[in-house]
């Protein structure tokens, strides 16, 4: 044997070694035409002449050798003749499914203009084109076919050290609702962020689709449609569905971390409460979303020269986002001194049918977020208009997927309320954000402070520049699932997702003080902040199990986080030693 661990290799196909100086490579567990075709090992035209000779791939490729610069140079001249967002996203999934670590090299270099196709909002496109785009399998997709079996599933994936698991059951993707088996499509992409905002390798993540089928008649009835053709599972046969995906993945990969996505809320609650101290595991609709909101507000504030204790906030949308960011607020306005009763008159909810008040039937998650009936006493009504009226809000918040809600009279109202009104239609994917932010810097003469969920283009008024920012929580998952990785956490804590909202509002203070969240092209760097402020509270909630981490400085644990953090590159090739593990 070639190595004292006791492990097996990183994937069924390769294994990655340090030489005696230290230096990386990758001892591939397959040989010839294989190298062209596994994704993770191909390097196309840049296996060198030695590789070439080594691994029986002589006369198998191009002649001309390149460096893998040279081939993102070469494919960013492709992809950008390439049209439509959507062609786009298909241009650099099919070079992912080619040739993974180009496809990282290449988003790595282009983070800003590339999100919005890998990523909202054009992934939303293709989740609802999943059937029609798919080529290639990619991840795990359990369904009731062969959920009996989960065991098997699991150890057909050829990944060995999977640490991040993003699984969706697709039953509320992003604003846009059910979406059937396409939710897979949402699974890859929050991974591809993992990868180049938060740092994991590619052969360390597993996008999972657990497809229960679906409520939708049309892709019932649509032949092309490749999920199972069946109504969703509900009660205890989904719970039932979801523990043995649960358990299986516990076994095959006990160190992986479970990214709970776009479930709805008749599922999202009960899925994060069920398993959270069974697998580390967060839901990021819930709490991601409701950390990146968070810091958003903390840093408007901060722009306004006031504190979030001084906001009134107004929530629209009482699904897993809405109810996700009025326990992050309210988490913020009790760490500035206000009590419950001050807290419950300061942040409003809002579902489809109003304030969520105490005298009204609802749904069990809901009835925390009601504003006691009392307070709403002698008020004209409890539509959006008039709770922003009578309750004088000075923040407002769109997490309805209800495109266009936030109308000119809301936000007039708003405006009368104070002088620089915080208005974030967070909604995704861009056509159900609930205000475009031109409209709203419009109708209160540029004063409001806006951010959204979807990029948009800075706005130009009365010859000012404002920038959007992107309150998504792409700021927050990729470090907070990074730093539970490092940490080794055997539980994602509430403090930790907290700490992650206050990382970053800490970091966009400091690097940009007039904005409210980072560039999106700084997401690597905004990411690893987060990871260290989470490694930290891991620790200081007791749930790091990873040793050694306790005594280090904040500047120490900084370059340790850094020095892990996954780059794209084509790692030198040697064959293994005849006596090596192979088979
Ligand atoms: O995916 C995004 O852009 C943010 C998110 O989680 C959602 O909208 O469901
Ligand atoms: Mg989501």
């Amino acid at each position: 044997m070639t190595t004292t661990e006791d492990r097996l290799p990183l994937t069924t196909h390769y294994d990655v070694r340090r030489d005696a100086q230290g230096h990386r490579y990758l001892e591939p567990l397959v040989q010839g035409f294989d190298l062209t075709r596994i994704p993770l090992l191909n390097k196309g035209t840049a296996f060198t002449h030695e590789e070439r000779g080594a691994l029986g791939l002589d006369g198998l490729i191009a002649p001309q050798v390149d460096t893998l610069e040279t081939l993102v140079g070469r494919l960013y001249r492709d992809y950008v003749k390439v049209q439509e967002p959507l062609d786009k996203h298909v241009f650099l999934r099919n070079l992912q499914d080619r040739n993974e670590v180009l496809f990282y090299a290449l988003l790595a270099a282009h983070v800003e203009e590339m999100l919005p196709i890998v990523y909202t909002p054009t992934v939303g496109l293709a989740v609802q084109k999943f059937s029609q785009i798919y080529r290639v399998p990619r991840g795990l997709m359990l369904s009731t076919d062969n959920i009996g079996r989960a065991g098997q599933a699991l150890a057909n994936v050829p990944l060995n050290d999977v640490r991040i698991i993003v699984a969706t059951d697709s039953s509320a993707i992003l604003g846009i609702g059910d979406q059937g088996f396409g939710g897979m499509g949402i699974s890859i992409g929050k991974l591809s962020l993992y990868v180049v905002a938060g740092g994991v390798g590619p052969d360390k993540t597993l996008p999972v689709e657990l497809d229960v089928g679906t409520g939708r008649q049309d892709l019932l009835d649509d032949p092309d449609y490749l999920g199972v053709h069946h109504q969703r599972l509900t009660g205890d046969e989904y719970l039932a569905f979801v523990d043995r995906f649960v358990e299986a993945t516990r076994q095959r990969y006990p160190k992986a971390i479970i990214q709970w996505e776009d479930f709805s809320k008749d599922t999202a609650f009960r899925v994060l409460e069920r398993y959270r101290k069974v697998v580390p595991s967060f839901n990021d609709d819930i709490q991601g979303t409701g950390a990146v909101t968070l810091a958003g507000v903390l840093r408007a504030c901060a722009v306004k020269g006031e504190r979030l204790a001084e906001q009134v906030i107004v929530i629209h949308g009482a699904g897993a986002g809405g109810a996700g960011v009025a326990t992050a607020i309210r988490e913020g306005l009790k760490r500035e001194g206000l009590d419950a009763d001050e807290i419950a008159r300061r942040v409003f909810v809002l579902d489809s049918r109003g304030l969520l008040t105490d005298d009204r039937q609802m749904e069990d998650y809901k009835q925390s977020l009601a504003t006691p009936k009392a307070v709403t006493d002698g008020w004209a009504g409890t539509d959006l208009l008039n709770v922003v009226r009578e309750a004088k809000a000075t923040v407002l918040l769109g997490l309805s997927g209800q495109g266009g809600i936030f109308s000119e009279d809301v936000v007039k109202a708003i405006h009368q309320n104070t002088a620089q009104p915080i208005v974030f239609p967070l909604s995704n994917p861009t056509a159900n954000c609930e205000a475009l932010p031109e409209d709203v810097l419009r109708w209160t003469g540029g004063a409001a402070l806006v951010a959204t969920g979807s990029p948009f283009a800075p706005v130009e008024l009365n010859g000012q520049t404002h920038a959007i920012g992107q309150g998504n929580n792409a700021f927050i998952f990729p470090g907070l699932g990074f730093g539970a990785i490092l940490a080794g956490a055997r539980e994602i804590t509430d403090e930790m997702v907290l700490e992650a909202a206050y990382a970053l509002a800490d970091y966009t203070a400091r690097t940009h003080p007039g904005r409210l969240y980072p560039p999106v092209g700084e997401l690597p760097e905004a990411s690893v902040e987060v990871a260290v402020r989470v490694i930290q509270q891991a620790l200081r909630d007791g749930v790091a199990q990873e040793q050694g981490l306790d005594d280090l400085d904040e500047a120490t644990l900084t370059d340790l986080v850094r020095a892990k953090f996954w780059v794209p590159k084509y790692l030198p090739f040697r064959a293994p030693r005849p006596d090596s593990r192979q088979n």
